[in-house]
C-alpha cells in the first residue's frame, strides 16, 4: 500500500502527550526546579513520584557521582531499606566506588583495610573476583590514574553506578525505571536502523508497549505512535499501524504492527533516499567483536623408526621409513619429534585506510586459524605445506581506536598508524610421542625435561585451544577541527555549508545523534604542512546543561574532542540569550575537561539572516569577546602544545577521556580565566552568508596552531 508520507504531516501530536514525556524525564532524572516550573507553566498535575522523593534521589545520583558512595548507601537504605541488600551487585559497586576513591586520594592503608573487611567477602562469589582483583591492582600503582585499571576511577564508571542505582531505586518504587524519552529514542533507533538495512524492503515489525497507563498517566501505546511518527517525519518512511492485543505470562501487552516502506515521494524535501544511506554512521565509532585464536594443531603417536628394522619391505614400507629415518636426533641422541603448529594469534592494528568501526557490525567474529596437526607418519599434514604455526589474524581498524576488553580493561589505544595490539594468543601445539611399551615411554618421559604436561601431569598429544576474547572498540573521531553548541545552533548546517558532508538538519534538538565528519577543501596559501592539503571536522551533537554528567547526548561525544586541535563555537546568535548559550558550552565542556578550554577556538555566531541576530551583531562579539583571559600562560599556543603532547605521550595523562580524576584542581579556573576565542564571527551558515570570512578565520587558525606547535608536530606524527 502506497501512502503519500505527507499525509503524516497532518497528523496532529496531542501536547499533552508530550508534556507527559517531558516531565517523566524531568522527574525521572531529578530535575526537581525544572519539574516545579514546568507544572506551574503548563498547569500539569504534580507527579507520582513527588518532590520530596525526586530531590532524596538526586542527593543519593550526586553523592554517588562524588565518589562519597558510603553516604549513597546510608541514604538509599533509607528510601529503600532492602534495595542493596537484594542486589548485591550495586553493593559491589557502590562500595567499589568508595575504594575508588581512597586510593585516589592516597589513603592507601585505610583503602586496604575497607577492602579487606568490606569488598573481601565479595571473592567468594566467582562473578566479583575478575573486578576485584582489578580493584586491589590500583593499590600497586604509585599513580592509579594512570594504571590500565583507570577506567574503575573514571567518571564514566560512577555515573554507570549512579544510573543503575536510580534505576533499581524507581524500580523499588514501583517506578518505570527508563523515561518515555528514553523508551522512544530506543523505539526511533531501531525502525530507523531497520529501515536503513532493509533499503526498499518492506519491513513488519512488532513494537510492544505495556498496555496499561503509564507512570504519571502516559499510555505509553500513544508513545509508540509518537516514535514512529517522528520516524516517519523524518526520514521520510511510510507507517502503517495496526493496533492489537495480546497476553504475555506476565502482562498485557498492546502492539502495532508497524509496516514500513521507503518514500516514494523522492521530490519531498527530507524524503531523500540518501538519508537512509548515512543512517549506518550510527554506530561508526562504537563496536563489540570476539576473537578467537587458533587452536594449537595436535602431536602424534608415532612408530619408532627402528623396530621393524630387518623385516622384508615392500614398495610403502620402504617409504615409511625413509621418512621415518628423517627424524632428527638430540645432540644426547634422543629423536626430535615433530610437534603441532602453533594456533594463529590475534592482532588489532591501526590502518589509515580505515576510517570507521561498521563493518565490525557487519561481522562481529573473527577465527584465526589452527595450526597444523602432525600426522601419524610424522610429517606435516598436506594442508601445511608453508610451515606448522598457522598465520597471525590481523585485524585492521582506523586510526584512533581504543581496544578494550568487554566492560574491562583498557588493551591499547591505537593512535599511530600501524599500531598494533596481541588481543589472543594462539593454542601451544601438542607434542609427538613415540610408540614404546607404556612402562619404556614413562621412563624415557621422566628423564626428559621439554615434555609438555598438563596441570594433572599429563603429557600433552593434544593441542591446546586458542584465546577467545570479547573486545569493545571505540573509534576517537580523529578531527582536527571540533564543531561545538547547544542543540540547534546550526552545526550541521555548517559542515554541510563548508564540505561535501550530507548531516541530518532539522529544526529540532538532537537532530545529530552520532558525530558528522567533514572535509575541508585544501586552501593553496597555507604551504606545505599538515593543513595544505585539508582538514577534518567533526559535527559533534548538541551539548546540553549537565552534558558532562551524561545528560542529553553531549558526554559520550565530548570524547571525540580529544583528539581535535580547534574548537569552533557555533551560537545561535538568534536566541534569547547567545551569551548564555556560549558559557553553558563553554561550562560543559571545561567540567568535562578543563584542557579542553585551553585549545585555541573561534566563535561563530550564526544565523545573522534573522533581523533579531544582525541588529545586535556587534554588541554580541564584543561581549563574547570580553569573556577569557589574555593571559599568555594559559594562552592557545602553549595550550595547544599542552593538547599536543598528551597526545603524542601514550600513557601519561594523556588519556582525557577519565579527565575528572587528574585534573580536579583545573576546575576550580573559572571560564573568564581560559584564553579569549582568536576570532568572532557572524556568520549565516544556511544562507551562505560572510561564510568566505568564516573559512578565512578557520584557516588562520589551523595556521596558528601549526606554527605554535611546529616543534612537536613531529613527535605527534612519528
Ligand atoms: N535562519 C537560519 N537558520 C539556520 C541557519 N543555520 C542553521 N539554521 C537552521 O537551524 C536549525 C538547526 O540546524 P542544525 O544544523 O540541524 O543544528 P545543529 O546545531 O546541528 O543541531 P543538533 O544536531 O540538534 O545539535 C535548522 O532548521 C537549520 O535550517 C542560519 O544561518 N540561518
Ligand atoms: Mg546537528
Amino acid at each position: 500500500m502506497d501512502v503519500d508520507p505527507r499525509h503524516y504531516e497532518h497528523v496532529a501530536t496531542n501536547d499533552n502527550d508530550v508534556r507527559n514525556i517531558v516531565l517523566s524525564y524531568l522527574v525521572h532524572n531529578c530535575y526537581n526546579e525544572t519539574v516545579d516550573s514546568f507544572i506551574a507553566c503548563t498547569g500539569m498535575k504534580q507527579p507520582v513520584d513527588n518532590l520530596e522523593g525526586m530531590e532524596k534521589r538526586k542527593r543519593i545520583y550526586h553523592f554517588a557521582m562524588e565518589g562519597n558512595a558510603l553516604k549513597a548507601i546510608e541514604m538509599t537504605n533509607q528510601v529503600a531499606h532492602d534495595l542493596l541488600e537484594k542486589n548485591e551487585d550495586l553493593r559491589f559497586d557502590l562500595l567499589s566506588i568508595h575504594f575508588g576513591e581512597l586510593v585516589c586520594s592516597r589513603r592507601c592503608t585505610e583503602a586496604l583495610e575497607f577492602a579487606m573487611t568490606k569488598l573481601a567477602p565479595f571473592g567468594k562469589v566467582h562473578k566479583y573476583i575478575g573486578k576485584l582483583e582489578d580493584f586491589m591492582g590500583l593499590l600497586a600503582y604509585e599513580e592509579p590514574e594512570k594504571s590500565p585499571m583507570v577506567h574503575l576511577l573514571s567518571l564514566d564508571y560512577r555515573q554507570q553506578v549512579a544510573d543503575c542505582l536510580n534505576r533499581a531505586i524507581l524500580a523499588h518504587m514501583n517506578l518505570p525505571s527508563y523515561t518515555a524519552m528514553e523508551r522512544l529514542i530506543q523505539q526511533t533507533t531501531v525502525v530507523r536502523q531497520c529501515l536503513s538495512q532493509e533499503l526498499g524492503k518492506i519491513m513488519h515489525s512488532l513494537i510492544f508497549v505495556p498496555s496499561s497507563p503509564s507512570y504519571l498517566g502516559l499510555n505509553f501505546d500513544k508513545s509508540a505512535f509518537f516514535s514512529t511518527r517522528i520516524f516517519s517525519e523524518r526520514s521520510g518512511g511510510l507507517l502503517i499501524y495496526q493496533r492489537g492485543q495480546c497476553r504475555s505470562n506476565y502482562e498485557n501487552y498492546v502492539y502495532y504492527t508497524v509496516k514500513c516502506r521507503l518514500a516514494k515521494a523522492n521530490e519531498y524535501p527530507s524524503t531523500s533516499p540518501a538519508s537512509f544511506i548515512k543512517e549506518p554512521h550510527k554506530y561508526f565509532d562504537q563496536a563489540i567483536i570476539t576473537v578467537r585464536a587458533g587452536d594449537g594443531g595436535h602431536g602424534a603417536v608415532l612408530n619408532m623408526p627402528n623396530e621393524r628394522a630387518g623385516r622384508p619391505q615392500g614398495r610403502h614400507d620402504k617409504e615409511r621409513t625413509r621418512k621415518k629415518t628423517l627424524y632428527k636426533r638430540d645432540f644426547d641422541g634422543s629423536l626430535i619429534l615433530p610437534m603441532g603448529g602453533h594456533g594463529g594469534d590475534v592482532v588489532i592494528y591501526a590502518d589509515e585506510e580505515k576510517d570507521s568501526l561498521l563493518e565490525f557490525h557487519e561481522k562481529g567474529q573473527y577465527n584465526a586459524k589452527r595450526g597444523g596437526n602432525v600426522d601419524a607418519m610424522g610429517v606435516l599434514t598436506s594442508q601445511l605445506h608453508g610451515g606448522l604455526a598457522a598465520p597471525t589474524l590481523r585485524i585492521p581498524v582506523p586510526v584512533g581506536t581504543v581496544v578494550k576488553r568487554k566492560r574491562g580493561k583498557l588493551l591499547a589505544d591505537l593512535a599511530n598508524p600501524g599500531e598494533e595490539v596481541l588481543v589472543a594468543r594462539g593454542g601451544q601445539g601438542g607434542i609427538s610421542l613415540v610408540e614404546i611399551p607404556e612402562h619404556r615411554r614413562k621412563k624415557l618421559m621422566a628423564l626428559t625435561t621439554n615434555v609438555m604436561r598438563d596441570d594433572t601431569d599429563k603429557v600433552l598429544v593434544l593441542g591446546q585451544p586458542g584465546e577467545e576474547v570479547s573486545l569493545e572498540l571505540i573509534l576517537r573521531v580523529v578531527a582536527d577541527v571540533g564543531l561545538v553548541g547547544l542543540p540547534n545552533a546550526g552545526k550541521s548546517t555548517l559542515l554541510a555549508a563548508i564540505t561535501l558532508a550530507k548531516p541530518d538538519i532539522a529544526d529540532y534538538p538532537f537532530t545529530t545523534l552520532m558525530p558528522n565528519l567533514g572535509r575541508l577543501g585544501g586552501d593553496p596559501s597555507l604551504g606545505a604542512g599538515m593543513y595544505s592539503s585539508e582538514a577534518t571536522l567533526a559535527d559533534l551533537p548538541g551539548l546540553i546543561e549537565g552534558a558532562h554528567l551524561g545528560k542529553g547526548l553531549g558526554r559520550n561525544f565530548l570524547r571525540h574532542l580529544r583528539r581535535t586541535r580547534l574548537l569552533v563555537h557555533v551560537v545561535d546568535a538568534a536566541a534569547e540569550n547567545p551569551v548564555n548559550d556560549y558559557r553553558t558550552v563553554k561550562e560543559e565542556l571545561r567540567m568535562y575537561n578543563p584542557d579542553y578550554l585551553e585549545r585555541p577556538y573561534i566563535v561563530v555566531l550564526n544565523k545573522i539572516d534573522l533581523p533579531e541576530a544582525r541588529d545586535r551583531l556587534s554588541s554580541l562579539t564584543e561581549e563574547i569577546m570580553r569573556i577569557g583571559s589574555d593571559d599568555i600562560s594559559s594562552g592557545p599556543e602553549t595550550s595547544s602544545k599542552d593538547a599536543l603532547q598528551s597526545l603524542s605521550s601514550k600513557d601519561g595523562p594523556a588519556d582525557l577521556s577519565f579527565p575528572g580524576i587528574y585534573i580536579r584542581d583545573k576546575k576550580d579556573k573559572e571560564i573568564e580565566d581560559y584564553p579569549r576565542p582568536l576570532a568572532v564571527v557572524g556568520v549565516s551558515v544556511l544562507k551562505g552568508i560572510k561564510i568566505n570570512e568564516m573559512l578565512k578565520e578557520i584557516r588562520t587558525a589551523l595556521r596558528k596552531c601549526r606554527d605554535g606547535d611546529g616543534a612537536l608536530e613531529l613527535s605527534v606524527q612519528t
